[in-house]
């Protein structure tokens, strides 16, 4: 897959983006139903996120994982010791974050936790714009389950599909920060806004 890494900063140690998400979107008048119709031009990972997020095809789960495995691991220069899949504002009977993250673990033989991570659904940042109505629609919407039951730290991957202003991340990260069995929290997405 054709990849332009993009680091992502924040209240983490460092973080990476696969690729940019659409590179052009054009609107093409409306359909016979009058819904506006779109010419959307996707990277090949955005396209390929797309196809899992919107259209199931789950066969794209593991060459996400095997290009955030390949490319953005080795940036991070450090052992990562458990992954943890940003858990998503939608219901959805499968879903694609936690997918791509189960496949990054099982390339990294580390453990994955599902469930270390909650969020109240039902909050899509989809229709807010900026960064401080994200940071206010999210206020009290993650917990942090404190699944881990040895003894010791390890640096924590956080595996999501997209970043736009950061504030779902930085609210992840920051549960995350203050569990006393994470050593570094580190980041990775598939594409960005
Ligand atoms: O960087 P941000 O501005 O915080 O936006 C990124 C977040 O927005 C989307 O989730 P959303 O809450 O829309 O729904 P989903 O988790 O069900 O995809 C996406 O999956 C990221 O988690």
């Amino acid at each position: 897959m054709d990849i332009n890494l993009k680091k992502v900063h924040g209240n983490w140690a460092a973080g990476y983006a696969l690729d940019k998400h659409t590179v052009s979107s054009t609107f093409d008048g409306y359909d016979d139903n009058g819904h506006p119709k779109f010419t959307t031009i996707r990277t090949a990972v955005g396209e390929a996120t797309y196809q899992l997020k919107y259209r199931q095809d789950w066969t794209k789960t593991a060459p996400l994982a095997q290009e955030i495995h390949d490319k953005i691991i080795p940036l991070l220069g450090v052992k990562i010791g458990f992954v943890v899949p940003m858990p998503a504002s939608n219901e959805r009977e499968r879903q694609p974050v936690t997918e791509v993250a189960n496949e990054v673990a099982k390339l990294l033989d580390v453990p994955c936790f599902d469930g270390m991570l909650t969020k109240t659904k039902g909050q899509s940042l989809k229709n807010l714009h900026t960064k401080e109505e994200k940071i206010q629609a999210l206020e009290g919407t993650f917990s942090l389950n404190e699944l881990i039951t040895n003894n010791g730290k390890w640096n924590v991957l956080v595996v999501d599909d997209l970043f736009d202003s950061g504030a779902t991340m930085e609210a992840a990260c920051s549960k995350l920060r203050s569990y006393n069995k994470v050593n570094n929290v580190y980041v990775a997405t598939l594409t960005w806004k």
